[in-house]
């Protein structure tokens, strides 16, 4: 397996990742902020916990609190052209993205360390607003392996395979708002699930 190692100005080397930067003009990224701005974002709420980040899903939604993934509101019509990007890029179906969520992290919020739910599998993101570090880590013998991946904004970053499956990710708070949308296909796991709950409103 290869080293990951963290270059300033290149992507680092980790299998499974993807990144592109420019992929929206200064415009579609100011129409995007305002379609995210505009949507019912809520609090993440974990238990007792309400995170800074703000979000709403659509397609399906993975409910941290009951662990249950649900249907959710369909896509807006907007989001479709950022989604046939997003699967351009990773040069997926975009039928396959049947779940999208966009975030607004305000100045002081940030992302934990986690792996993306198992009901998923390629996550495709896209970066608005300010820049940020995706922090990656996954253990080893020693500690952590870990990695800083630069996102600019308008940018675009593929998690599959190891990056997505191995390794942890995470971004630290800023102390500018960044927007994010992030584009999820099902897993198996979530394929199976998404038919039994198919079934159950029959
Ligand atoms: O904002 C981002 O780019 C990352 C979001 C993320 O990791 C997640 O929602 O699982
Ligand atoms: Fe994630």
């Amino acid at each position: 397996m290869r080293a990951a190692t963290a270059d300033l100005f290149a992507t680092p080397f980790v299998a499974g990742l993807d990144y592109r930067d420019a992929v929206l003009t200064e415009a579609e990224e100011d129409a995007l902020i305002t379609r995210i701005d505009r949507a019912e974002l809520s609090p993440f709420k974990f238990h007792q916990w309400k995170g800074k980040r703000l979000t709403q899903s659509y397609g399906w939604s993975y409910d941290f609190e009951s662990g249950r993934f649900t249907p959710a509101e369909p896509m807006p019509d907007w989001l479709l052209p950022f989604r046939a990007k997003a699967a351009r890029f990773a040069g997926l179906n975009p039928a396959a993205f049947v779940q999208a969520l966009l975030i607004r992290y305000d100045p002081g919020a940030g992302i934990g360390w986690h792996k993306d739910r198992p009901v998923f599998e390629h996550v495709v993101g896209i970066s608005l607003g300010s820049e940020a570090t995706l922090r990656l880590r996954r253990r080893c013998a020693i500690g952590f392996d870990r990695v800083g991946v630069p996102l600019a904004p308008r940018s675009i970053y593929h998690l599959s395979g190891e990056v997505r499956h191995d390794w942890e990710h995470s971004i630290a708070p800023l102390d500018h708002s960044r927007w994010s949308v992030t584009f999820r296909s099902l897993s198996d796991k979530g394929r199976t699930l998404a038919e039994r709950n198919d079934r159950s409103r029959v």
